[in-house]
């Protein structure tokens, strides 16, 4: 099956048509103050009310609490919640009861979480590299063995390496960021489109 498909790091209307229009299925909005690709509540609003009824819009937080993320999720219309960083079973499962969770797990994480959150409709687990939003990539081959079903893959995915990704874990969804810019926080149109093209041939 084709893996859904999430181009991270919007900070403007125009990128956000940009990526809806290219065929993305969902879009990230990064919160999180230490991101170069930071982008406003207000911001994040106005794009997620710009790209119609089928463009999931994915609220990012890192090192946050929880009063702040389910405020700037509400704040900017998120449908989904992407949370990274080391937090308790109890943090997640109380954002779960307010909007759909991608939860985001390092290598060495994903067997324990995995049996955590296994059969919970409100978790899904991504796979990240160390450094979120570094673009580098993960060792997908040493991967295969411990890779969960249902599962989503990030971490230096770009138009030139999607498809051997794809081919190696079946990931049920795929998410990239710095791959897909002219500089932090603004798009490349043309790799924006090459990666969309390549996810839906793969
Ligand atoms: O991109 C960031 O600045 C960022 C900051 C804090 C948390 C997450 C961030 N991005 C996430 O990084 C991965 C993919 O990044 P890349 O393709 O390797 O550059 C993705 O999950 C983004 O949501």
């Amino acid at each position: 099956m084709t893996p859904r498909l999430k181009v991270c790091g919007t900070t403007s209307v125009q990128d956000a048509v940009l990526c809806a229009e290219a065929g993305a299925d969902a879009l990230g909005f990064i919160f999180a103050p230490i991101s170069k690709r930071l982008v406003t509540p207000h911001v994040a609003r106005e794009a997620s009310l710009s790209v119609g009824v089928t463009v999931a819009r994915v609220g990012v937080f890192l090192g946050q609490g929880l009063d702040e993320v389910l405020r700037l999720a509400e704040a900017s219309r998120m449908s989904v919640v992407q949370l990274h960083g080391p937090l308790s079973p109890e943090f997640v499962e109380t954002v779960a009861q307010f909007y759909p969770v991608l939860r985001v797990v390092k290598v060495n994480e994903l067997q324990t979480e995995g049996e955590r959150w296994a059969g919970d409709p409100r978790v899904t687990l991504m796979v990240d590299a160390p450094n979120p939003g570094g673009g580098v990539p993960l060792e997908w081959e040493a991967l295969k063995a411990v890779w969960p079903a249902g599962t989503w893959l990030a971490g230096g995915l770009g138009p030139e390496n999607i498809r051997e990704a794809i081919h190696l874990l079946r990931p049920a969804g795929v998410d990239a960021v710095s791959r897909l810019e002219r500089e932090p926080g603004v798009k490349n149109p043309q790799a924006v489109q090459a990666f969309v093209d390549a996810v839906k041939r793969s």
